[in-house]
């Protein structure tokens, strides 16, 4: 069966984690974002994922935010659920309510914590992909998991019919490459590291997930506009931009999460602060969040208008 591969193909954001300024998860503040990513434009949300906080967050935790993240937007836009969890038990439960709400795809990082061998990482694939009949994405992110996808995994996961391709945010541009050359049939790549994201897309990355897109995807959809119609100069100068706004996003002590949340409020889109242990802006800082927040307005305007 030829499968519809355009629906990924596109800015996709990874999606925050919505609190309330309790802390818990808030499913208004959760419909808020999603309809104010589809005002945008954005081709799909990738929900769940690290900058879903999804490691801090239980499964009926992480259910609620998908369920409201459907209600919100599903059916118009593309809509990934990142499921990995602990346990392959919990991995499978968070599967099946996500294929039960109509999301498009999966996707999971490789087992959490211990470094397994690779016969449990293609175990572990297996059983989630199997617990559905979603497209599934594989996830390669070694700097967080300890665990580098290998040509021959990717290459015996690819020969399964919902796998169709790799969520890459591994450093160097040339895996994207790799992905790309050595598929064994037609597949989509994600350019995973947003600092990378034109050498991505001109390495062969047919779409990306950045998780600092939520801030500036006017920025990231014009990149994309640039690649596609052959500007690459165009291309290039944003993405200097945006890997500046980068270094800026992350100069704080605050965690990145927590300065992209507080710009958003600033927007008018809260979504509460980042979850502990991850580090909040402090006090002193909050001045220079609206700096960095009056850089990325800046930015806009000069490329998109
Ligand atoms: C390690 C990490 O979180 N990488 C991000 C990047 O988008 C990253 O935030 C960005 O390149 C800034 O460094 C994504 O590849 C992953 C992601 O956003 C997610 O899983 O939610």
């Amino acid at each position: 069966m030829t499968k519809n591969l355009d629906k990924y193909k596109g800015i996709i954001p990874a999606f925050y984690a919505c609190y309330d300024d309790e802390g818990n998860v808030s499913p208004e503040r959760v419909q808020k974002l999603a309809k104010y990513y589809l005002g945008k434009g954005v081709k799909g949300l990738y929900v769940g994922g690290s900058s879903g906080e999804c490691i801090y967050q239980t499964v009926e935790e992480r259910k609620l935010v998908l369920e409201n993240v459907m209600k919100a937007v599903g059916g118009q836009m593309t809509i990934i659920a990142h499921v990995a969890a602990p346990s392959t038990r919990d991995s499978i439960e968070l599967a099946k309510h996500a294929e039960k709400l109509g999301v498009d795809a999966l996707a999971a990082i490789p087992p959490i914590y211990f470094v397994l061998p690779e016969p449990a990482i293609e175990a572990y694939w297996t059983s989630i992909m199997e617990a559905t009949n979603l497209d599934f994405i594989i996830y390669n992110i070694p700097q967080t998991t300890g665990y580098a996808l290998s040509e021959n995994l990717f290459k015996k996961m690819m020969t399964k019919e919902q796998v169709i391709g790799v969520k890459n945010s591994s450093m160097p541009v040339m895996d994207i490459n790799m992905w790309k050359l050595r598929a064994p049939k037609e597949n989509i790549i994600f350019n995973g590291p947003d600092e990378q994201f034109v050498g991505g897309r001109v390495m062969g990355a047919d779409a990306g997930i950045g998780g600092t897109y939520g801030v500036y995807p006017e920025l990231l959809l014009e990149a994309d506009r640039c690649v596609r119609e052959g500007e690459l100069d165009k291309a290039l100068e944003i993405q200097l931009c945006v890997n500046d706004l980068i270094s800026q996003l992350t100069s704080f002590k605050g965690n990145l999460y927590d300065v992209m949340k507080l710009i958003l409020a600033q927007r008018g889109v809260a979504v509460g602060r980042a979850r502990y242990p991850l580090p909040h802006v402090e006090e002193s800082e909050m001045d220079r969040v609206t700096k960095v927040r009056e850089n990325i307005d800046k930015a806009i305007e000069k490329y998109v208008g």
